[in-house]
């Protein structure tokens, strides 16, 4: 069970300047995240809800070092994030293969940049490849995989760079439904054998239900903690129809709810 933490966000808010559309020439400052402060624990799985524009992405690119906060600290291990790291990957909407390379030379990439020797890139390549489900297609370029088997491709990629944390932005979000619920239960399989951290942000109240132990809801404008939601389910993978069982049906109502509230209204979920 998860216990260390891992991840400390310390009253975070990061505010962008932008024109000023009421005054021309002018410019204002534009509060996208604010005083967000939460903990994560080592090997824990989180998902974050929010409509369109809360802040979701701002807050996976504060966590990847791609931005730095205007106001509080990020905190890894608790050091503070000051920039991109191997200790984070992140997993995109679009896969971002490399179209030149075979899905076995794409996760090899990562390795060749550390500096794995070869032999034992193809060895780490082969476990990455099984690990995602892909054995028997490490050849294949990305256009002659599917959305699917490219996005696993993407993780397997993430993966073999070893990180302590995995940071997902929507990267089901392009699949079709059937593909997506195979894919999440085989990112549950891939957690539980690889205890990494996730954060994983989504659209879909279903997908963090299912995902998450923990799911966070932001609300809009700015984004800020609504509240997060602990998702007391057993058996996600045993059970082939989780999504039924009452404590399913339960924690997603209460997200659902959360999200239909006053402050909502008007926003894209
Ligand atoms: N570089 C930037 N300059 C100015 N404003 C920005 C910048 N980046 C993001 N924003 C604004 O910050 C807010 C949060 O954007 P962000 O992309 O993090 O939202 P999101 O929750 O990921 O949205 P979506 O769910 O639609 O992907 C938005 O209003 C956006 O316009």
């Amino acid at each position: 069970m998860a216990t260390a933490e891992k991840i400390r966000f310390e009253r975070v808010t990061k505010t962008f300047t932008v024109r000023d559309t009421e005054q021309k020439g002018a410019m204002k400052e534009f509060t996208a995240v604010k005083e967000l402060d939460f903990n994560v624990k080592e090997g824990e799985f989180v998902t974050l809800v929010g409509p369109s524009g809360c802040g979701k992405s701002t807050l996976l690119d504060l966590l990847g070092g791609l931005t730095t906060p205007t106001r509080g600290r990020i905190l890894i291990d608790g050091k503070e994030i000051t920039g991109p790291g191997l200790d984070r990957g992140t997993v995109f909407q679009q896969y971002a293969l490399f179209p030149w390379k075979t899905a076995r030379g794409n996760i090899e990439f990562g390795l060749e940049a550390k500096g794995v020797p070869k032999h034992e890139r193809k060895e780490q390549a082969n476990h990455f490849l099984s690990l995602v489900g892909l054995s028997d297609f490490g050849e294949r370029y990305p256009h002659e995989l599917s959305g699917g088997m490219k996005q696993r491709v993407a993780i397997a990629r993430s993966l073999a760079f070893n990180p302590d944390v995995l940071l997902m932005d929507e990267p089901f979000a392009a699949l079709d439904a059937q593909t997506r619920e195979s894919l999440q239960s085989e990112l549950l399989r891939i957690w539980q054998k690889t205890k990494k951290t996730i954060i994983f942000i989504t659209h879909g109240i279903d997908e963090a239900v299912y995902l998450g132990e923990r799911v966070v809801v932001l609300t809009p404008n700015p984004g800020m903690v609504k509240k997060i939601v602990d998702i007391p389910l057993k058996n996600r993978l045993e059970d082939a129809d989780i999504r039924s069982h009452p404590d399913f049906v339960k924690a997603r109502h209460e997200v659902w709810s959360l999200l239909h509230e006053a402050e909502y209204l008007g926003a894209n979920i």
